[in-house]
């Protein structure tokens, strides 16, 4: 919920992205001449449904003190940009929909989204249910009209108000919304005086509305069970050194809390004393034990084991991996995926294509064809509640942030629906090798001597060297030594190695690539690379100008999950591919080693990225990566996927899939997630769409009834919301 729109948008505010649209060409390109924009979140207890949204947005189309309406409906919250002097307004505006809208500050912790809703009442669902049936059996018995009548007036009544009040905003807004379009079926039928029909129609419309928000509840809820795994207090250490437990929200970066066995951590840090195991299955999804002594992070809603230890706070509790998880999902949520604008921008033609229909059903048979004109108008009201796109609208939202918990749950971070559902489309995957495929911590295997000059530790030079870069190999090298020799201008040279000066003489130290540009290479010297090179190793050496000095092998071990994770790509008809700075050697030793189907080695940022430009051709393209070299062919890639994003900001940030630890095996996992989430999605707009058309049909040859109609309609959207909340199991 942080990305608000001045961070999205250019430097005077606006919201450039998800805007409606409506009022940005009128102040879009002249920042100088608008007032400052600003954002504000509004709560709407009434908004859950795309009904709401529609009016809401039609209520602002012509407002240009407004620049920008974002809704996440799940979270009930309207992220409104706008003139900074205009909320009264806005607040009045909403009011005049019927809805009241509350400032929604984002508190210090994720719970603060627990805005709870209060249930429509039962009980009166009920009454009038019970009013409904009586009217039915009235009317079964013959009775007297006016009891059918009274006890149907008296279900509408109980029930109805809310839908004819949303009705009439809606048609003096100038809209026909599903309420409307309800409340003239019902006042149609009441004319008709088909009193229990009436009657039931209005009973089962709103229990339908009834248990939409309960399902919609459920989904919300499922997040928010993310949230519940943090413990509300801590124990913190005191000046004087004895133990208090505060309220998480209150604890500083910097403060040391201690942590009890089998207790849930209440905060991300650093242990300071103590070790223990930690059950991180909250974060990653995987419940394995992890041991932690000092030194290691812990993170907050992850579980204690055995130990106890003390940890150094490093985060507020807003600010925990756990609640920056929370937030992305929730963004995510809020953002449309694009199965769900296809379906509101049919609804949008289907709702209105039927009322037309239904016009003419009612008119033109009597007129043209000599029909009873009660029959027809019966029928063009059946029509009317057939309009309503519930079931169709509902079911995709639903759908998704199932699967967008569900995903969160394993330890999968979707940055929006558009990502789960373009997931089973991939082709193909690209990953690269160190730290991927590789657990990236290479260790020294070879050092040889390739030529002494006098007065010269060949081997602390390179140290040297090796000990001012983070890479992978050059940690490899650095590691062996303690102490270091100055090193100046040191540079690093990409997918080559680095430079710098010793004592006044410029070395480099890198692959063979860097030795060959550098004219220091030779035949002899090749044989004994690719010696090494087919045997899986990677090779640096140290030249000064003229000569290489020394060469290192290093190598790496591969993850226990990358043979696995593989496979199960390949069940799942995904193709492999790695792409690797290294040598093609190594690229290749590595990729049999796991059964990847194509490998290509030496490959520079650019080529990377040409590389998924090719597979691209081929179909969608996902890459795993990280590091700087990744960075422009995962941008590229259809999905871009980022691991062990625990640690890491920047990896949840970039990435359009984080994937919490580093386990390659969660990629096949998103992808069977995806095809569930796409299979779901089909099912239920099928049936969804299934259901409307056989009762569009048997209702124009005259066999459909009213009260079927919302039945099969209730039914459906049930039906939908149902299957659409089986993910949240995946
Ligand atoms: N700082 C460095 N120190 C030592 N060697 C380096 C350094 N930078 C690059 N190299 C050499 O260049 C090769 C390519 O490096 P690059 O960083 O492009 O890929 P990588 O990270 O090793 O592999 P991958 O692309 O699979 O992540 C490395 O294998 C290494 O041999
Ligand atoms: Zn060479």
């Amino acid at each position: 919920m942080k990305n608000n729109a001045a961070e999205r948008g250019c430097a005077c505010g606006h919201a450039q992205e998800k805007t409606c649209g409506q009022g940005e060409e009128a102040n879009g390109n002249s920042p100088l001449l608008v007032p400052a924009h600003i954002t504000s979140k509004l709560y709407i207890e009434q908004m859950d449904c795309p009904t709401e949204e529609g009016l809401i947005r039609k209520a602002f189309a012509h407002k240009s003190e407004v620049s920008a309406l974002d809704f996440n409906l799940i979270q009930r919250i309207l992220t409104v940009t706008h003139e900074a002097e205009s909320l009264p307004l806005i607040m009045q505006t909403i009011e005049e929909l019927g809805m009241k809208a509350q400032l929604f500050v984002d508190q210090a912790e994720p719970q603060a989204a627990q805005v709870t809703a209060p249930q429509k009442s039962l009980r009166l669902l009920v009454l009038a249910g019970i009013a409904a049936i009586g009217a039915e059996i009235a009317e079964w018995m013959s009775g007297p009209e006016y009891i059918a009548a009274g006890l149907a007036l008296l279900a509408v009544m109980i029930c109805g108000l809310g839908t004819y009040r949303k009705g009439w905003i809606s048609v003096r807004q100038g809209s026909l919304n599903i309420n409307a379009l309800m409340s003239i079926a019902v006042t149609g039928a009441l004319i008709l005086r088909q009193w229990p029909e009436a009657a039931m129609v209005m009973v089962l419309f709103t229990l339908a509305e009834w248990l939409e928000a309960k399902s919609l509840d459920r989904a919300r809820n499922a997040i928010r069970s993310l949230v519940q795994l943090v413990p509300e207090l801590a124990t913190v250490r005191q000046q004087d050194g004895s133990w208090l437990e505060i309220p998480v929200r209150q604890v500083q970066i910097g403060e040391v809390v201690r942590v009890k066995p089998g207790e849930r951590i209440a905060l991300d840090g650093e242990i300071v004393a103590g070790q223990s195991t930690v059950d991180q299955g909250p974060i990653t999804g995987e419940s394995l034990p992890v041991d932690k002594s000092v030194g290691d992070q812990v993170y907050a809603g992850t579980i204690n084991q055995s130990g106890s230890f003390e940890f150094k706070v490093s985060a507020a509790a807003a600010q925990s991996t756990l609640a920056r998880i929370i937030r992305v999902v929730e963004d995510a949520q809020g953002a449309r995926s694009p199965t769900q604008r296809l379906v509101d921008r049919f609804a949008r033609i289907y709702t209105p294509a039927v009322l037309m229909l239904s016009i003419a059903v009612a008119v033109i048979p009597p007129l043209v064809l000599g029909g009873g004109w009660y029959e027809w108008v019966y029928r063009a009201l059946v029509l009317l509640v057939i309009a309503c796109p519930c079931a169709l609208v509902i079911s995709t939202p639903v759908t998704i942030v199932s699967g967008l918990t569900a995903a969160a749950r394993h330890g999968i971070l979707i940055k929006g629906g558009v990502y789960l559902e373009e997931g089973h489309k991939l082709s193909w995957l690209a990953l690269d090798k160190t730290g991927t495929i590789t657990h990236g911590k290479p260790a020294l295997t070879d050092t040889v001597s390739l030529l002494a000059l006098d007065g010269i530790d060949a081997n602390l030079i390179a140290v040297s060297l090796a000990a001012r870069s983070d890479h992978p190999v050059s940690q490899a090298i650095a590691r062996t030594a303690v102490s270091h020799l100055p090193v100046n201008e040191f540079a690093a040279i990409l997918g080559r190695g680095v430079s710098g000066t010793v004592n006044g003489v410029t070395y480099q130290l890198g692959n063979h690539r860097l030795m060959h540009e550098s004219g220091v290479c030779s035949p002899g010297l090749e044989a004994q690379i690719n010696a090494l090179e087919k045997q899986g190793k990677t090779v640096i050496m140290l030249a000064n100008s003229a000569q290489v000095l020394m060469l290192y092998a290093v190598a790496d071990t591969l993850k226990d999950s990358s043979r696995a994770a593989i496979e199960a790509l390949h069940q799942l008809k995904v193709k492999t591919v790695m792409l690797t700075g290294d040598n093609a050697h190594t690229a290749a030793a590595i990729a049999t080693q796991v059964n990847i189907n194509e490998a290509r080695g030496n490959q520079l940022p650019e080529d990377k990225l040409r590389a998924i430009e090719h597979y691209a051709q081929q179909g969608k393209v996902g890459m795993v990566g990280d590091g700087i070299n990744d960075a422009p062919a995962l941008a590229r890639a259809d999905i871009g996927f980022a691991m062990g994003a625990m640690g890491t900001d920047t990896a949840i940030e970039t990435a359009d899939v984080a994937l919490m630890d580093d386990d390659l095996r969660k990629i096949p996992l998103f992808i069977g997630l995806s095809r569930a989430t796409h299979k779901l999605l089909v099912q239920n707009i099928s049936l969804a769409l299934g259901i409307k058309a056989l009762f569009l049909g048997l209702t124009i040859l005259g066999y459909g009834s009213m009260w079927m109609a919302v039945l099969a309609d209730v039914g459906a959207s049930l039906l939908v919301v149902a299957n659409g909340l089986r993910l949240l199991r995946y």
